[in-house]
């Protein structure tokens, strides 16, 4: 196929056109930067899950997969020149099954959760996270157990068996009780499901406290900025 002699011009100038409008969004609107950082952490996820796909699946779904995804994720803290600073990581108990229950305020959640996912732990997620492309499919691979929030009924049995899980294959679970992710400055009311869990296999529970983004994201003002800490405080 031919291609209109013009049409190389018209090409090259959309090209110089992005070169110079992406570059100036980038510097002169806080919002544009923020949908930008905010997309490329997303495809940057999804780019990653593909790469981890194939790796867990040597493993098929199991727990153990989660450290893959926990190498693979690590870096991004510094792409986004997000410092994290962990306290008081010592009081998570040495070597038995748990609940870990924290604060959700944005998927940057993710990163501190990240940094302080101790071995043969996995979130409960919403089941929606399970058709988010590769993410969903390397999140299943790792062990990540999904709850229809729709339908309390299901979750509570899914639970149930979390709880005779955790204690036969020795399993943690990290738990966000608010349900939902909340970035208003305070917190939701808990749901009730990760404290049923801890009872029903007298486990403790491990309550950890990621520190508020206010300074460095905020998705209503759409202002992400880089360079600022988070603290995550475990007590
Ligand atoms: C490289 C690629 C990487 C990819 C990323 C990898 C990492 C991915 C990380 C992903 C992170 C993703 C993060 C995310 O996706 S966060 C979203 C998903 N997480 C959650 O929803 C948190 C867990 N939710 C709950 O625990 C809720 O309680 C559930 C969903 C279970 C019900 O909620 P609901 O709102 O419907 O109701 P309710 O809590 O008021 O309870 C109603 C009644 O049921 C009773 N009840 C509850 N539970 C139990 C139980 N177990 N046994 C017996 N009874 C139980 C309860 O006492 C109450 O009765 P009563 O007291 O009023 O009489
Ligand atoms: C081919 C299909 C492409 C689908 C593209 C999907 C884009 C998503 C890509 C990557 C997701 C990265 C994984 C982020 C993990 C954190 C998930 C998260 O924070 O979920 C929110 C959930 O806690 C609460 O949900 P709601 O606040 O109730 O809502």
């Amino acid at each position: 196929m031919e291609l209109w002699p013009g049409a190389w011009m018209v090409v090259l100038l959309l090209f110089l056109l992005l070169l110079f409008v992406l570059p100036t969004l980038w510097f002169c609107s806080p919002s544009a930067k923020y949908f930008f950082k905010m997309a490329f952490y997303n495809g940057w996820i999804l780019f990653l899950a593909v790469l981890a796909i194939p790796v867990c699946a040597v493993r098929g779904r199991n727990v153990e997969n989660m450290k893959i995804l926990r190498l693979m994720l690590l870096h991004i803290k510094y792409l986004y020149g997000i410092r994290v600073e962990v306290r008081g990581a010592h009081h998570f108990p040495p070597s038995q099954p748990y609940v870990v229950v924290s604060n959700h305020q944005s998927s940057l959640d993710l990163l501190g959760m990240m940094e302080v996912l101790p071995g043969r732990c996995v979130p409960i997620a919403k089941r929606e996270l399970l058709w988010a492309g590769s993410a969903g499919l390397a999140c299943w691979l790792a062990g990540v157990i999904f709850i229809d929030r729709k339908r309390t009924g299901d979750a509570i049995s899914v639970m149930s068996e979390v709880a005779q899980t955790l204690l036969t294959q020795d399993v943690r679970v990290w738990v966000f009780p608010e349900g939902t992710r909340n970035h208003n400055g305070s917190m939701l009311p808990f749901k009730r499901g990760a404290f049923h869990l801890a009872v029903q296999a007298q486990v403790p529970i491990v309550p950890i406290v990621m520190s508020s983004y206010q300074d460095f994201y905020c998705k209503k003002e759409r202002r992400f900025t880089s360079g600022l800490l988070f603290g995550i405080f475990n007590f």
